[in-house]
Formats: structure tokens, C-alpha cells, sequence
């Protein structure tokens, strides 16, 4: 089954608000728009730049979303500091990064917390792009499928088979990630093909067929169309190559099929 492939830029903890229009209009204008048939491209800036980012796709209408990367697990209340899915929902956000590695490490978040996040994006009709991936250890033990596959089942563990078809996942091996050591095509397909079977046994054959399952870690233009070009590999999370809005322009261009 032909799944649109997903190319979407995960800022991480940069670019403020003024830049960000910047880069996103870059961006724009260095993608052909016949190239959005064949790829769905997405940024996903820090918080404070996301009403900018919102004001700059708006007035051109450009076939860019965008989304935020994190939200509260719960949707209001006494916690300083979150931003819920709803007011993410409200700003236009198609998107939503949930449990990435650094904030599994830097901010101690456990697969139930990952649970609850996916779910209050669910409920506030976003699209969680859920993370996991093994660490160096876990790999060179050999552990690593059993490891990512665990990471599924904890996060989308009491989601209707309904809700699950809604989640894009992102295999994003630690090890790979601002690292410039890029998983290989066989190592990315083994863990994305081995999630997607690991779908297909608890939720079957449909959800497993829809979900896109995207790779992580220092994906760029030289490597992009290969990893995208896996069978199981429906596009990818990109940090640092996201941030240069030409070369993102090309690694998108290359996941539709093409030079740009
Ligand atoms: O963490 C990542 C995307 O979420 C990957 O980051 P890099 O592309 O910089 O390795």
C-alpha cells in the first residue's frame, strides 16, 4: 500500500520567532509546489515561534504544516510551564512530536507519561509523531528491535485500533541522532519493518498498512532518498539538516522522487 511519504523538521531549541519566518519562507521558495504531491513536508519549531509560523503559512497559503515538540499530557490547569494540546490545536499545529530521546533523557519521560501525551494529542485532533529508538548499549547488545517494539506497545498501550491509525512513528536509534552516523538502509528497514509487523499483530492488517513510519538521525540530502526509498521507511524526522531551509528543500525533493 502507497503511503505518502512525511518529511518533518524538528528545530529542536532553535531559530527564534523572527527567524523562523525567515526559514519557513526560505523554504517555500526553494520547493517547487509540484513536489507537495509526492511528499507532505512539516516544520516543527520551538513554542515561541509557532503564532509566527502560523501567520506566515496562512498569508501565502503554502502546503507547509507545522506542529510543536511536546505538549501536557493534560489539556488545562496548574502546570506551569506546559502547553497543551489544545492551545497547540488552536495555533493551526497539524503535528505534534511526542517522547523524543531527548526529553526521554533530559527530562526523565517513561512510557506511561509518552502514553498520556500520545493520547491528549489524540483527543485535541493532533498527529502525534511518537519517538523511540534504542541507545548504543541496546544495539550493540542486540536488543534493539525487542527494545523499539516494547517503546510502541508502552506508548500506545488502551489506544483504540481508530486512534493508533492516526499516529505517525519516528525509529530514531539515539546512537544516530546529531551524531552524523546515520543507521544504514538495512539497519533503519529491519527496526521500521519489524514495528510495523508488531502493528500488524495487536491492531492488523489496515492500521498496520496506514501508519507511516519515519527514520531519525542525521538524516540528510545525500542519504535521505536512499532511507526513504526503504520499504518500510515512509519519510523521515530530521534535526540539524532541517534548520538550512535549501538543504531541506532538497532532502524533501529527493524523498518525492526527484532532484530538485
Ligand atoms: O533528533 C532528531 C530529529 O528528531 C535527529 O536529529 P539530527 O537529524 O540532527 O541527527
Amino acid at each position: 500500500m502507497a503511503r505518502k511519504p512525511l518529511i518533518a523538521g524538528n528545530w529542536k531549541m532553535n531559530l527564534n520567532h523572527l527567524e523562523a519566518i525567515g526559514v519557513v519562507q526560505k523554504l517555500y521558495f526553494a520547493l517547487p509546489t509540484k513536489y507537495y504531491d509526492h511528499v507532505d513536508v512539516a516544520v516543527c519549531p520551538p513554542f515561541t515561534d509557532l503564532r509566527s509560523v502560523q501567520t506566515v503559512t496562512d498569508a501565502d497559503s503554502m502546503p507547509i504544516s507545522y506542529g510543536g515538540q511536546d505538549l501536557s499530557p493534560e489539556d488545562s490547569g496548574a502546570f506551569t510551564g506546559d502547553v497543551s494540546g489544545a492551545m497547540l490545536a488552536k495555533l493551526g499545529c497539524t503535528w505534534v512530536v511526542v517522547g523524543h530521546s531527548e526529553r526521554r533523557t533530559i527530562h526523565g519521560e517513561d512510557d506511561a507519561l509518552v502514553n498520556r501525551k500520545v493520547g491528549a494529542a489524540l483527543r485535541n485532533r493532533l498527529t502525534p509523531i511518537l519517538c523511540l529508538g534504542e541507545g548504543e548499549d541496546v544495539r550493540e547488545s542486540g536488543g534493539h528491535v525487542g527494545h523499539c517494539t516494547g517503546q510502541l506497545d508502552g506508548a500506545l498501550a488502551g489506544l483504540s485500533s481508530e486512534d493508533v491509525a492516526r499516529v505517525v512513528v519516528a525509529y530514531e536509534p539515539i546512537w544516530a541522532i546529531g551524531t552524523g552516523k546515520t543507521a544504514t538502509t538495512e539497519d533503519a528497514q529491519e527496526v521500521c519493518h519489524a514495528l510495523r509487523e508488531r502493528l500488524r499483530e495487536t491492531h492488523g492488517d489496515a492500521v498496520a498498512d496506514a501508519v507511516r513510519i519515519l527514520y531519525g538521525g542525521s538524516v540528510k540530502s545525500n542519504n535521505a532518498k536512499d532511507l526513504v526509498g526503504q520499504p518500510d521507511v515512509d519519510g523521515a524526522l530530521v534535526g540539524g539538516a532541517s534548520l538550512d531551509p535549501e538543504g531541506f528543500a532538497e532532502l524533501c525533493a529527493l524523498a518525492a522522487g526527484g532532484p530538485l
